[in-house]
């Protein structure tokens, strides 16, 4: 078994408690359900979008404990100051350390940019429920549902006004997708059994994504000349997590990075 199996069945189990201890009326009624999302589209294309979506995460399968000493609340701010794209917030516990309550945190601070719930989605309760946390972006990766899935879960997304980032690692998660037209699409260069990072994986697939889609490369930056490399191969999203969390200020960090992308 894999630790992506592993994290997938841990998920299913979990979903199946919360989804019989908590009803669907509570979490319609909650007062984030109403609100207006922030589009991660419209971030990404702007023309003086930075393209980095900085992500909160304590810890990873891959590496262990990151950060556990900073808050939320600081580094949140501190993303916003450095002039993020987006955020993306972990809110698995029990392989990263995260929370619905960060994200619901720092949708208190942040009030201007949008906010990428990073999970595993193996269930459409978790959509409902992200859009009461504040969230404005899911998350669903390709390797974890069947075609049938990301297309039922992609529409239940849009229906409650939610973007989606799909999430693909190879040739075959992008034939699960099929319609690649019009969607945001990351590249994990991470390989989420292995855990090796490769970043040419993101540009040897970026070919095979048609130019109406917005191209995000995840995983594994740490050097700001890597975004300007990735822009000639047309990408326009950038998601960073460890290199920003493995610094004492994690917002300095972030901004440092920014202001050294040519
Ligand atoms: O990061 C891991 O170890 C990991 C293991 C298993 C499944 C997913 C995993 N990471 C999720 C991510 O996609 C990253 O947090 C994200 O792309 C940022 O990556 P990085 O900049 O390398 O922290």
């Amino acid at each position: 078994m894999t630790i992506l199996d592993k994290i997938i069945a841990f998920k299913k189990k979990e979903v199946a408690k919360i989804r019989a201890e908590v009803p669907l009326k509570k979490l319609i009624e909650s007062p984030n359900f109403n609100r207006d999302v922030f589009s991660l589209e419209k971030s990404l294309l702007d023309l003086n979008s930075t393209g980095i979506i900085a992500e909160f995460k304590r810890q990873s399968p891959s590496k262990g404990i990151i950060n556990d000493k900073v808050s939320i609340t600081e580094v949140t701010q501190g993303y916003l100051d450095a002039n993020v794209a987006a955020q993306s917030i972990l809110t698995d516990l029990s392989f990263f350390g995260g929370t619905m309550a960060d994200l619901m945190e720092a949708r208190v601070i942040n009030q201007e940019k949008p906010i990428l719930r990073k999970d595993f989605i193996v269930d459409g309760f978790q959509i409902v429920e992200a859009k009461a946390i504040g969230a404005d972006v899911i998350l669903l990766i390709a390797a974890c549902l069947t075609p049938l899935e990301l297309k039922n879960y992609g529409i239940l997304a849009k229906e409650l006004g939610l973007e989606v980032l799909y999430e693909v690692h190879t040739q075959e998660d992008l034939d699960k997708i099929g319609d690649l037209d019009n969607k945001i699409i990351g590249i994990n260069n991470r390989n989420l059994n292995t855990f090796e990072v490769d970043l040419e994986h993101s540009i040897k697939l970026a070919s095979q994504i048609p130019d109406s889609s917005i191209k995000v490369s995840e995983s594994g930056i740490s050097d700001p000349r890597i975004i300007t490399g990735l822009k000639e191969y047309g990408f326009q999203g950038f998601l960073i997590g460890e290199n920003f969390m493995k610094e004492e200020n994690p917002g300095e960090a972030c901004l440092e990075f920014i202001n050294q992308i040519k």
